[in-house]
């Protein structure tokens, strides 16, 4: 099942008490104070897994405790801090505090972690509290308690382009021509449920992922067909085609569509209608189409481009996908959208430089790598092939520069870590 929301509780565990212990030795009566310390409680910790498509396992499990840390005992032995407790994620995942509704972290990059819940510091112990004028205290601390808060998980796929449209415009259709995707596709509206992510190749150099999702009807922002809640998976899109239906209608109605899925979208959020919107004027095989195509033209062509299609006939596709990919490239940002608002909450690790090995392949991923290069994740047809390119282009030593690395810095390896030495 394809789930992209979740709410759950973490708990970060408790620090463990310091001890309240004197040294009992032979000829010593009264020995100082020898109580040990106790130790830090497990954190909780959000980790972003490339391996993973949906945040369906926090539907069956909603509440996450990491362990307490021990508490200190007499001879001065200090209590054993916790593990971490690691949850994985989907990369996409953008991280709320469900109280503030803030953004705590956008997890982006495969491997990026957040602390969601600290763990307690562990409690000292009375030996660390005597001075010259108590030199036998009868008092420790107490561990502190680990952070607890409820957080709104929201998966937020990573794709160039976004496909909108009304239902039945012919959106899975064009997917599916143009990439190795299969979504469903049928004469009825709403046949697409859950988004669908497709990379579209056009030779060795260029190509870009593009994600379908279901249809938007009028009066979407007030729960009509299927809401609007799929629009977060095109919050990311650097680019949005509109699939247009122009066979078997009348002008007026192609234009009252076209009006419709841009007036649901500004409800959404007005930025997607701040994005670069290209029309696919689909199914100009069917009657009509020819004609709507001048008509939509001549109302709409001086501020958007429209490129006349069969996707299920294959007419019109190549040059379509040119512009976007001129488009793209010449955006000045290149890579998802990152949300964020607030970071100071919690603390954001950003992944180790990691090179993993593929085969013959080195792929690289960094916070500081160029964006496009930055993912590294493997279900990412688009981004796997660009990083190959990359490399081949740079060679290992340059790549692991560009992806932020320094002599001296941690890598990984496919699973084992060294140091990077020049
Ligand atoms: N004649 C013709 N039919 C098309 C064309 N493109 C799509 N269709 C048909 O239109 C119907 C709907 O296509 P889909 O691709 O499922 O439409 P969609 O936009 O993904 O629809 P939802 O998933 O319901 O939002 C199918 O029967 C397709 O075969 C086209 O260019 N010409
Ligand atoms: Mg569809």
């Amino acid at each position: 099942m394809f789930y992209d929301e979740a709410k759950i509780y973490v708990r970060g565990g408790d620090g463990g008490n310091g001890a309240v212990a004197f040294r009992r030795e032979k000829y010593v009566p009264r020995g100082g104070p020898s109580g040990g310390d106790g130790g830090r409680g497990g954190s909780v910790i959000l980790e972003a897994d490339p391996g993973l498509r949906t945040l369906v396992d926090f539907h069956y499990r909603t509440h996450y405790r990491a362990e307490r840390g021990e508490h200190g005992q007499g001879k001065n032995k200090h209590g054993r801090s916790a593990p971490d407790l690691v949850l994985r994620v989907p990369v996409g995942t953008v991280v709320r505090d469900a109280e503030t509704n803030k953004i705590l972290a956008d997890l982006v990059y495969p491997g990026q972690q957040v602390v969601v819940a600290a763990g307690g510091r562990g409690g000292r112990g009375n030996a660390r509290f005597a001075t010259p004028w108590n030199q036998a205290p009868t008092f420790a601390e107490k561990g502190e308690p680990g952070e607890e808060r409820w957080l709104l998980l929201e998966l937020k796929l990573l794709a160039d382009v976004g496909l909108i449209g009304l239902p039945n415009a012919g959106k899975s259709t064009l997917l599916s021509r143009i990439s190795a995707a299969r979504p469903k596709i049928a004469d009825y509206p709403f046949t697409t449920l859950t988004p669908n992510l497709g990379v579209v190749r056009l030779d060795e150099e260029h190509s870009f992922v593009v994600a379908d999702i279901p249809g938007l009807i009028e009066g979407a922002h007030r729960g009509a067909g299927l809401g609007l809640k799929f629009l977060r998976h095109i919050e990311r899109t650097r680019i949005l085609v509109h699939v247009l239906e122009v066979g078997l209608l009348t002008k007026e109605e192609v234009l009252r569509n076209f009006r419709i899925v841009n007036e649901e979208l500004s409800h959404y959020s007005p930025k997607l209608l701040e994005r670069p919107q290209v029309i696919a004027a689909n199914k100009i095989d069917l009657p009509g189409g020819q004609e709507n195509v001048e008509f939509i033209k001549a109302s709409l062509g001086s501020s958007y481009r429209i490129f006349p299609i069969s996707a299920l006939k294959g007419e019109g596709i190549e040059p379509l996908l040119w512009y976007l990919t001129e488009l793209l490239a010449s955006l000045p940002e290149t890579g998802p959208i990152i949300l964020k608002d607030e970071y100071e909450e919690t603390s954001v690790i950003k992944p180790p430089v990691t090179i993993l090995r593929q085969g013959d392949v080195f792929l690289v991923s960094g916070p500081e790598v160029e964006r496009r290069v930055a993912m590294t994740d493997f279900n990412n047809e688009a981004a796997v092939y660009r990083l190959q390119q990359a490399l081949k282009r740079l060679g290992v030593e340059e790549a692991l520069r560009r992806a932020g690395a320094r002599p001296g810095d941690t890598v990984r390896i496919g699973n084992q870590e060294f140091e990077w030495q020049e």
